[in-house]
């Protein structure tokens, strides 16, 4: 946390992400003057940076270090192990031994919210059991979705876009937990932990145990995000920019890894299962529609083939008018 204070100048030579309490009653309770004032806060932020900084109190630090301490079992099980469990979405479940970004591996586990599905992960991992690691990433992902929903109820009252349309968007939502790891970088290997990029997700919520993520302001600096329980990086992907027809930019972020501590950090990712459109309120004279209506997993089928490695724009290749 001290590392972000020092980032608060927001003059235009020195910008920072901003930082919004989501810790006090009246900033999380509609209808109060704190809450106004905090949807601006959420819009503005994402609209310049495609981002912002959330502190959040929920999770507390009981659950973040078993959450941690969950994340550093599951990835000393052998690669094997981790790569069983699959899904028929087109999402990564297991994702490592890349040879672009050797530091990096990355496990899914999509629908952490049910404990079911909490419950069936553990055991394809843990034929045994486990159940600390069962309990703790649930109910790290539960608090974490409270997070996102807050956000995403800001957002739609901000542009004053009705309450039914955000009940439907939250009923058509899929969310996946992600958990990280990076290893030191060898003598003489990058540290680059991931390239700079934006997510496929609609939104990401990232948290890191070890510091290296860095967020690119719209000034184009790297502003980089500090480490605590209560610090999450809440970014917009390509699916809000689409959603919002290009007002809110993908937030563009990248890792880098100290050569001395294994990185681990974790993160919630929200996918839409219907075919969502840009919404009306941001298509006018001046702003011409972007995008055809999106089907996210068709998106995320498309983003690993080969035609869209050649694109430049994922997102305008696969949807863009
Ligand atoms: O490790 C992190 O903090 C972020 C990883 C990331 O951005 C990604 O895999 O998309
Ligand atoms: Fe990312």
């Amino acid at each position: 946390m001290e590392s972000q204070q020092t980032h608060t100048n927001n003059s235009s030579h020195n910008l920072s992400l901003p930082l919004i309490d989501f810790t006090t009653e009246e900033n999380v309770t509609p209808g109060t003057d704190s809450w106004v004032s905090a949807c601006e806060e959420v819009r503005h932020a994402l609209e310049d940076h495609g981002g912002f900084l959330a502190l959040y109190d929920k999770v507390g630090s009981e659950v973040y270090e078993s959450v941690y301490s969950s994340m550093e079992q599951l990835f000393d099980l052998p690669v094997e192990t981790k790569k069983r469990n699959t899904t028929q979405k087109p999402i990564f479940s297991y994702s490592g031994q890349l040879s672009r970004i050797p530091l990096y591996e990355s496990v899914g586990i999509v629908h952490a919210l049910s404990v079911d599905e909490c419950r069936n992960f553990t055991h394809v991992m843990w034929p045994q059991g486990n159940h600390s690691f069962c309990e703790s990433v649930n109910s790290y992902a539960k608090q974490l979705q409270g997070l996102d929903q807050v956000v995403k109820r800001m957002l739609f009252e901000s542009y004053g876009i009705e309450n039914k349309k955000l009940e439907c968007l939250l009923d058509s939502t899929d969310y996946v937990l992600r958990g990280y790891k990076y290893r030191t970088p060898k003598a003489g290997e990058s540290n680059l932990g991931v390239a700079p990029h934006s997510d496929t997700a609609f939104l990401t919520i990232l948290n890191q145990k070890v510091e290296g993520l860095g967020v690119k302001l719209k000034n184009g600096d790297w502003f980089e995000v500090g480490v605590s329980p209560s610090l999450y990086l809440v970014m917009g992907g390509d699916a809000l920019m689409v959603w919002s027809n290009n007002r809110i930019p993908a937030c563009e972020h990248r890792v880098l890894v100290n050569s001395k501590t294994e990185r681990y950090s974790m993160g919630l990712l929200s996918y839409i299962n219907k075919i969502m459109e840009a919404q009306e309120e941001f298509v006018d004279d001046q702003n011409p529609l972007h995008y055809k209506p999106f089907d996210h997993y068709g998106y995320l089928r498309f983003f690993l083939s080969d035609e869209a490695l050649k694109s430049d724009s994922r997102i305008k290749a696969y949807c863009g008018i």
